[in-house]
């Protein structure tokens, strides 16, 4: 019997499968990604995570008496990004709309009066990268943009993941027994956030 946070991956896996052949997603493991298109992704990355922090911090706020606190939440993820060598231009690009779509799809589920649509909106940005960079450096071995990979495949990232899978799992012990609606909106949530990071690699690899 799955746990409510495999259900939900199970139900990510083909957008998993499908970022994975990304051309920019590739380049992180296999090298090659030019300036600009390292640069544009440093400056969508920089500011998205900075907007996620607080999202992530309202979510954890709202969370009932007695849950722990998530390790890491409010790491800006600069020392991945270094690992991409950036140059000074990258400061300068506008953040695209569809970074901002999926902010604003985040900012809706969090201020729903449920900690958990907030954090299953929250789940595909956290969980996809470790995957993401796990699978990468299996495939791999460290021909690609390797402070980047060691980034989401470090213990402590791993800590955060596992934060946030624990405490869906607490917070919801049997998702079989959700009303039906309930669980379709959960499932909406997440696989709308899961198409949005679909799109963030997809907007960075068409950078040439
Ligand atoms: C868009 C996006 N998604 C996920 C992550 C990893 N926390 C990130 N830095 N940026």
């Amino acid at each position: 019997m799955m746990i409510f946070h495999e259900y939900l991956l199970a139900q990510g896996q083909a957008d998993l499968a499908q970022i994975l052949k990304l051309p920019f997603v590739k380049g992180l493991g296999m090298g090659g990604l030019t300036q600009a298109q390292r640069n544009y992704y440093v400056a969508q990355d920089s500011y998205y995570v900075d907007q996620f922090i607080q999202l992530a911090d309202q979510v954890t706020q709202a969370l009932p008496a007695g849950f722990a606190s998530a390790p890491n939440l409010g790491n800006d993820e600069s020392d991945a990004h270094l690992g991409l060598a950036p140059s000074k231009e990258w400061s300068e690009i506008p953040i695209g709309q569809h970074n901002l779509a999926y902010l604003a799809h985040m900012q809706q589920a969090v201020a729903i009066a449920d900690p958990v649509a907030g954090l299953i909106a929250l789940l595909p940005c956290t969980e996809s990268y470790y995957l993401i960079a796990q699978t990468l450096q299996a495939q791999h071995n460290a021909q690609g943009y390797q402070q980047w990979l060691n980034y989401y495949c470090s213990d402590a990232y791993q800590a955060t993941v596992n934060w946030a899978w624990t405490t869906l799992d607490q917070l919801v012990p049997n998702y079989q027994d959700l009303a039906e609606n309930q669980l379709q909106i959960y499932k909406d949530i997440y696989q709308k956030s899961y198409a949005y990071e679909t799109s963030f690699w997809l907007e960075a690899g068409k950078i040439k």
